[in-house]
């Protein structure tokens, strides 16, 4: 720009230019605006039209669509039009080939239908000629059929007219049958009668006969036990020994190291060896010795072998023997173990069977209880008592007061009897063990007050048996004689079993010429005659089981014991030595004099220890050498005990005049007859 030229109006100048372009333009976009509504308008039109054209083409496709489906289902048609037309046609032309040949084919047909009708008429021809044939035949048949029937109904006639005479006679053996039948009828009842009057005849003689038989070998069996029983305790005697080894326990250890339980050298060194069943021998540096009993139980037999041996004499009881079983031997040799046992005393209420650990008491009540069972109801009861002997006094552990005095009595029947015992009536094995358990309590309990240990004493359990005896005891129904105890009491005598001939008239000796001396005159009260008098009364046998467990027959040092423990020591000692001497005298057979009456002990077993009762001594010994001093003692009492029935004398029987209650002697027999 030239210098000088303002500049203001060339900007002015340029402002009103562009402003006039501004306006022009805006003048343009105002037109162009107007057009491009214009042009919009135009569009949306054309729009709306085409959706209308498009609408109407859509309308004529579709329109189109179906007339071209139509089309194709008339194309379709028309093609299965002209195959149908196709096959008519095919069908046709074999029609027309079938036309052509259908006369050739009728001509030959009919050909042959005349030679079919030409052939079955000369057959119908020939037919024909048979049929008048047969017509001949049928006309002769029915002639014969003619003459049949004519000769049937001649047939029927006759057997109507056999009919009739079979009924006739039918009726005639008919009523024949019956008259016979009658009189056969009549003939068999009196037949049968006069053989029943046979038959009852016959039946009472051989009743007769049997019961004479019966009797008679009632009576022989009786006779020949008696004798068998004689010549048996003849050749055994009446005292079994049996020895128990038991096995090492630890308490026979003592105060030395358990380990060396049983070692050599040591106190527990077992020295006594079971041998066999009859053999035991003691070894030590000392001794070496061999004892030989009935029996000999080795460590390991359990009690059911140690009852088995005892079995035999629990049926002995039911056969009229009085029984005792004693268990010898030192505290701790198993003597408890072996009468009692050791289990827990509730076992016997609960179980029907044995306990395996049982001893001799329970399974002999057991045993007995079973045999009674065999024998017919209501013959047999048993009655049960406990007592102790403890400083030579009897205890009765079944009484209220167990330190009341009770005397031994010998009752004019030569049986003893204490009168003041408790005795229990039992039925079964539970009562016996029940007042067992109650008599070992009182025991226990008044041990303490009493003295220190229970084997201190001896403990019996007294099971009594009472039996009917056999009718032949019962006093007859004959006329009373002018002696009538003598006279049916002559009759009992007669009886051969010794222990129970016990009720003679005259004293006088049985067939072996023993004393049947118990019922002698004198002594024969009149309360119990007038109870033997009364007619049919069951003779009652009294048989006794005692069962004996001992206090300990330890040697006790007397030196330096003082009090109550040399009081029982000295009274333990005394009454063993009193049963030593008792077993003693009986095998010493000449000595007439046996000592029962030294100790309570004896005297209490008396019955079941001498004259015909069964003695069985069970030795119980301790295995250890701790023992050998009360070993061999124990041992040795036993061998002298069998010395009894080994002694070479025969035993004396007593003498007429030796009446019971005037010697020691046990009466006659331990079973004791007594009436109700
Ligand atoms: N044959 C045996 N088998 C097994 N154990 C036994 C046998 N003998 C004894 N015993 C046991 O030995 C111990 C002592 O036995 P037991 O009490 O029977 O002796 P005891 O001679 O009766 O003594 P005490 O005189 O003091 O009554 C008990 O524990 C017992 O169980």
């Amino acid at each position: 720009m030239p210098l000088g030229i303002d500049r203001s109006d060339f900007l002015m100048e340029k402002n009103k230019k562009l402003e006039r372009d501004l306006r022009t333009r805006d003048e343009k976009v105002a037109s162009l605006e107007t057009e491009n509504a214009m042009l919009y308008l135009k569009l949306a039109q054309l729009r709306s039209n085409l959706q209308s054209s498009r609408e109407e083409v859509s309308g004529l496709q579709a329109h189109y669509d179906d007339e071209t489906q139509f089309r194709q289902n008339v194309i379709d048609s028309a093609m299965k039009f002209r195959q149908d037309i196709e096959q008519i046609r095919r069908k046709l032309a074999a029609l027309q080939r079938v036309a052509v040949d259908l006369p050739i084919q009728f001509q030959n047909d009919i050909k042959h239908a005349n030679s079919v009708v030409q052939r079955h008429r000369h057959l119908f021809v020939s037919q024909t000629s048979s049929l008048s044939t047969m017509q001949d035949q049928v006309g002769q048949l029915q002639d014969a059929l003619q003459d049949v029937t004519d000769r049937h109904a001649k047939e029927k006639k006759r057997r109507q007219e056999l009919h009739n005479l079979l009924m006739v006679g039918r009726q005639e053996l008919h009523n024949l049958l019956m008259v016979g039948r009658q009189e056969l009828h009549n003939l068999l009842m009196v037949g049968r009668q006069e053989l029943h009057n046979l038959l009852m005849v016959g039946r009472q003689e051989l009743h007769n006969l049997l019961m004479v038989g019966r009797q008679e070998l009632h009576n022989l069996l009786m006779v020949g036990r008696q004798e068998l029983h004689n010549l048996l305790m003849e050749l055994r005697g009446n005292i079994r020994v049996h020895c128990r080894v038991r096995p090492l326990m630890e308490f026979d250890s003592g105060g030395e190291d358990r380990k060396m339980l049983g070692s050599s050298g040591t106190k527990s060194e077992v020295v006594v060896h079971y041998m066999d069943d009859e053999n035991v021998c003691v070894r030590t540096t000392k001794h070496n010795k061999v004892f030989e009993y009935e029996r000999v139980y080795s460590p390991s037999e359990v009690q059911e072998s140690v009852f088995d041996e005892v079995q035999p004499m629990i049926t002995s009881l039911l056969d009229g023997y009085n029984i005792c079983i004693m268990a010898y031997g030192q505290t701790g040799s198993g003597k408890t173990h072996t009468m009692l046992g050791s289990h827990k005393n509730e076992d016997y209420h609960l179980r029907a069977e044995p306990h395996k650990d049982e001893g001799v008491i329970p399974r002999a009540a057991r045993e007995l209880f079973r045999l009674i069972e065999e024998k017919p109801s209501g013959t047999h009861s048993v009655e049960v008592s406990v007592v102790e002997i403890y400083n030579n006094d009897i205890r009765d552990l079944l009484s209220g007061d167990p330190n009341a005095k009770h005397d031994v009595i010998t009752g004019a029947d030569g049986a003893l009897h204490i009168p003041t015992l408790t005795s229990k009536k039992v039925v079964k094995i539970q009562d016996v063990m029940q007042y067992v358990q109650f008599g070992l309590r009182t025991r226990r309990e008044s041990a303490t007050l009493v003295h220190e240990h229970s084997s201190r004493s001896h403990l019996i359990v007294t099971l009594t048996v009472n039996s009917e005896a056999p009718s032949f005891f019962t006093k007859p129904q004959a006329p009373p004689s002018p002696d009538p105890a003598g006279d049916w009491l002559h009759r009992l005598s007669l009886s051969p079993r010794k222990s129970w001939s016990l009720l003679s008239p005259s004293g006088g000796r049985d067939r072996r010429g023993r004393s049947l001396s118990l019922m002698t005159t004198p002594s024969f009260t009149p309360a119990q005659v007038e109870v033997q008098q009364a007619p049919s009364t069951p003779a009652v046998i009294k048989t006794k089981l005692q069962l004996v467990d001992l206090a300990g027959s330890e040697c006790v040092g007397m030196s330096g014991v003082t009090g109550a423990a040399l009081r029982e020591a000295s009274h333990i000692n005394k009454s063993l030595s009193a049963l030593a001497d008792v077993l003693g005298a009986l095998a010493e057979q000449s000595r007439s004099h046996v000592p029962y009456r030294n100790s309570r002990l004896t005297h209490f077993l008396q019955d079941s220890i001498g004259g015909d009762a069964k003695l069985l001594v069970l030795l119980c010994v301790a295995p250890a050498q701790r023992y050998i001093t009360e070993t061999t003692q124990c041992l040795g009492f036993g061998q002298r005990a069998r010395q009894v029935q080994r002694g070479p004398t025969k035993r004396r029987l007593p003498s007429s005049a030796e009446k019971v209650g005037s010697s020691d002697r046990p009466s006659t027999g331990p079973s004791r007859i007594s009436f109700r």
